[in-house]
């Protein structure tokens, strides 16, 4: 099952489960602003059986928009397509415009250096400093001369809380002092569009709740589109303007739309599932034409 319903018609057209939504201005903003991501028909495997098929979904600019689904379900595979770690076996990836899947060269290296990327571990150098992790993508990419290059590292670290730790290494700090270091990296070059892998693992549900509000005080402070892979329910309802959700059985996407809305409305047994912290039904097919919910 995929992101079209059987018909191949876009899944967009599929029916919705309607409630009654209060939409609050950022929401507004959301449903009419610009895509910056657009993901049409994409599968991915790795030889075998693909992992997941036919997913299409949008990404509009400024949303905080979540991938999410249980263990193995691709999410970090799909992150890593949409960055182009990863060559799809059939679908585009469109970004910022410009299409991914068959951009080589100098063109698809301009364009991903338009994507900050925050892996799990925050993955810093741990030989340098913060400001020093956070300087090495602009003296890769740039030509700024170096007390540029820490004017802008101390501006960016400032933006994630870390100020007064510019000179600390990775080994000096705490976990979720590292996740926003990482972030702080990942922004460096100011990019449109900031992917992060699975931001709240190994944190505690206080740092976690510290670090969804950096997400989305970045988010509507900045415009900065964030596509984050999670699937922890809490940073899922606190950060996600809307949501996929991806299904091993299903081998595909089986939901679409906000989050809150998918918790409390959503007909397929997989997602209430999963919204509600229960073991999953049998269902080993899930239906993605009843899924998109207030998208
Ligand atoms: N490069 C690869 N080659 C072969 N198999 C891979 C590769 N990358 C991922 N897989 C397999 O694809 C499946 C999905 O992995 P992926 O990490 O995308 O899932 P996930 O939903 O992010 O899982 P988790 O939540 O547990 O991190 C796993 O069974 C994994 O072993």
């Amino acid at each position: 099952m995929g992101g079209r319903p059987a018909s191949g018609a876009p899944s967009h057209a599929a029916k919705p489960t309607r409630a009654p939504v209060r939409r609050t201005t950022q929401r507004s903003f959301l449903m009419t602003a610009e895509t910056v991501i657009t993901v049409d028909d994409l599968t991915v495997g790795f030889g075998g059986p693909p992992l997941f098929r036919h997913v299409s979904f949008e990404v509009r600019r400024g949303e905080v928009f979540v991938i999410l689904g249980g263990s193995g379900c691709g999410k970090s595979s799909l992150l890593k397509a949409m960055i182009g770690l990863i060559e799809p076996s059939q679908g585009t990836i469109t970004l910022l415009g410009e299409q991914l899947v068959n951009a080589t060269g100098e063109d698809r290296r301009a364009l991903l250096r338009r994507l900050g990327v925050m892996w799990q571990s925050g993955a810093l150098f741990g030989s340098m400093t913060l400001a020093e992790n956070v300087e090495l993508p602009l003296e890769e990419h740039t030509r700024l001369s170096r007390p540029a290059r820490q004017a802008v590292a101390r501006a960016k670290l400032g933006l994630v809380g870390l100020g007064d730790a510019q000179g600390k290494l990775p080994s000096e700090i705490s976990g979720g002092m590292a996740k926003r270091a990482g972030i702080a990296r990942a922004m460096a070059l100011d990019p449109p569009i900031l992917f992060l892998d699975e931001p709240s693992a190994g944190l505690d549900p206080v740092t976690s709740a510290g670090l969804d509000k950096l997400i989305t005080d970045i988010a509507r402070g900045t415009g900065t589109t964030f596509v984050v892979v999670t699937h922890e329910l809490q940073s899922i309802l606190a950060i996600g303007d809307r949501c996929i959700m991806l299904d091993k059985a299903a081998r595909g996407m089986i939901a679409e739309g906000d989050p809150k809305e998918l918790r409390d409305h959503s007909e397929n047994p997989t997602v209430r599932a999963f919204f509600n912290r229960e073991a999953p039904s049998d269902a080993p097919e899930a239906r993605p034409a009843d899924t998109k919910v207030g998208a």
